[in-house]
């Protein structure tokens, strides 16, 4: 069965943006994940979360590979990238958020889907809108939304 899921890719140590787009090719690049679709690059100022501006992206793919594989993927393409966790929110390398998978709802102590805060950060909204401007989550469409987080500040790099 094949699943179509977003990702989201965020970094904001180093060289930000080239982490993401090496990460968004090694992430199209894992078996059982094809037809990878990455979003502009962003930068946004960070939220809820201290350092440099961060840069931000989402990537649409087709996966063969259940929910949790597929979060052990993005989780080895984080270590890979040499992520560490020393608090909440702290500065990264590399952050990989699985977003949505399919039209699933998934609640394990390891994986929330749809991603619990998604829908308030314009940091993922605005990049979601670039590949799928008509997704309707269940707090409202992308532009409603979009719009209740005005105030994060959020620019195209490319
Ligand atoms: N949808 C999801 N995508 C990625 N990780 C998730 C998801 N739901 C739960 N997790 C769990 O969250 C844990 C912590 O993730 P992480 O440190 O990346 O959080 P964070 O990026 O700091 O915060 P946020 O989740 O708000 O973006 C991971 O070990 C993972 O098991
Ligand atoms: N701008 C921005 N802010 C954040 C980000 C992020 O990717 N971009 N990720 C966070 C935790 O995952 C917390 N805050």
């Amino acid at each position: 069965m094949t699943a179509s899921a977003y990702i989201g890719l965020g970094a904001n140590l180093g060289e930000a943006a080239a982490t993401v787009q090496r990460a968004a090719a090694e992430l199209a690049a894992v078996p059982g994940v094809s037809d990878l679709q990455l979003s502009s690059l962003y930068g946004t100022a960070p939220v809820d979360s201290s350092g440099p501006d961060y840069v931000n992206a989402v990537a649409r793919l087709d996966t063969t590979l259940p929910p949790l594989a597929l979060l052990a993927a993005l989780q080895a393409i984080e270590q890979r990238h040499g992520r560490e966790r020393p608090y909440r929110n702290a500065p990264r390398t590399l952050d990989l958020d699985l977003l949505l998978y399919g039209d699933q709802t998934i609640a394990l102590p390891e994986l929330t889907v749809p991603h619990p805060r998604m829908h308030e950060r314009a940091f993922v909204l605005r990049p979601l809108m670039d590949l799928a401007p008509g997704l309707v989550l269940a707090q409202g469409g992308l532009a409603d939304l979009l719009e209740q987080c005005a105030d994060q500040a959020v620019r195209r790099l490319d």
